[in-house]
């Protein structure tokens, strides 16, 4: 069963995250901007509003990542995992690692078993919204750096595809784990834009020469005036 293929270069790597309720704007965004990206990201917001089968609808024939962070028992993580493959048929899905290897191993599982292209299963390590303070108010000492390492050999070890990380860890998850992990990798802002409620950010050129295999960008591209010119202008910042 074929994984999504490893991106090349360039657009290939961008996926833009289409955050809104609205399934007209949403179609307007997907239309314009598949093209243009390896990937439409459609999450919680879009998919509590509309459902999974307004996903393929707005989405088309372009590869979807949906992204519910699944978080959950075993048995409840791995009935979603199903019920996500047979609605929408995605590329990648994602969980949180923090859920534990055996959650994670349950997603793998329940991915494999549905048939077909099965979804890349992607850990989501230590959100990108999460600072040192932040992060240590949870009761996890040591800073997102070592909590990123810990959780992504957790995920790695339970099977899953890849990891979501910020820019911030890609170097250090490569130096222990190699070129085998996927690496998507939010929080990601062009220089001078706005931040936002991200905490750990870089330009998509920093992103991509630490070695992300994708990068997602949703606010940055979605919300300027010209979106297509925007997701053009993260590409061509991409070292190739
Ligand atoms: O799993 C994700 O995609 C994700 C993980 C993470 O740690 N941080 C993060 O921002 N994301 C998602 O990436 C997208 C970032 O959007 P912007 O901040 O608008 O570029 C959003 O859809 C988030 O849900």
């Amino acid at each position: 069963m074929p994984l999504i293929a490893r991106p090349q270069s360039g657009r290939q790597q961008l996926i833009v995250a289409v955050d809104t309720a609205d399934p007209a704007a949403a179609r307007q965004l997907c239309t314009r901007l598949a093209p243009e990206a390896g990937l439409l990201k459609l999450g919680l917001e879009f998919f509590v509003a509309n459902g999974p089968a307004a996903i393929r609808a707005v989405a088309g024939e372009a590869p979807v990542f949906l992204d519910l962070k699944f978080h959950d028992i075993p048995n409840t993580v791995a009935g979603a995992v199903r019920s996500a493959c047979a609605a929408v048929r995605p590329a990648m899905l994602t969980v949180h690692a923090s859920g534990g290897a055996p959650m994670i191993r349950a997603a793998r599982e329940a991915a494999e078993a549905a048939g077909g292209d099965r979804p890349a299963v992607l850990a989501v390590t230590v959100l990108t919204s999460l600072d040192a303070a932040t992060l240590s108010e949870t009761g996890v000492a040591g800073g997102p750096a070592q909590q990123v390492l810990r959780l992504a050999r957790i995920a790695l070890d339970a099977g899953a595809d890849g990891l979501v990380c910020s820019p911030h860890e890609v170097s250090r998850l490569r130096d222990a784990f190699g070129e085998a992990p996927m690496l998507v990798v939010p929080g990601v802002r062009p220089r001078g834009a706005a931040a936002g409620d991200q905490a750990r950010t870089a330009t998509p050129a920093e992103a991509i020469a630490a070695g992300a295999d994708w990068i997602v960008m949703g606010r940055p591209i979605t919300g300027h005036a010209d979106p297509v010119a925007a997701a053009r202008a993260a590409v061509a910042e991409m070292p190739r």
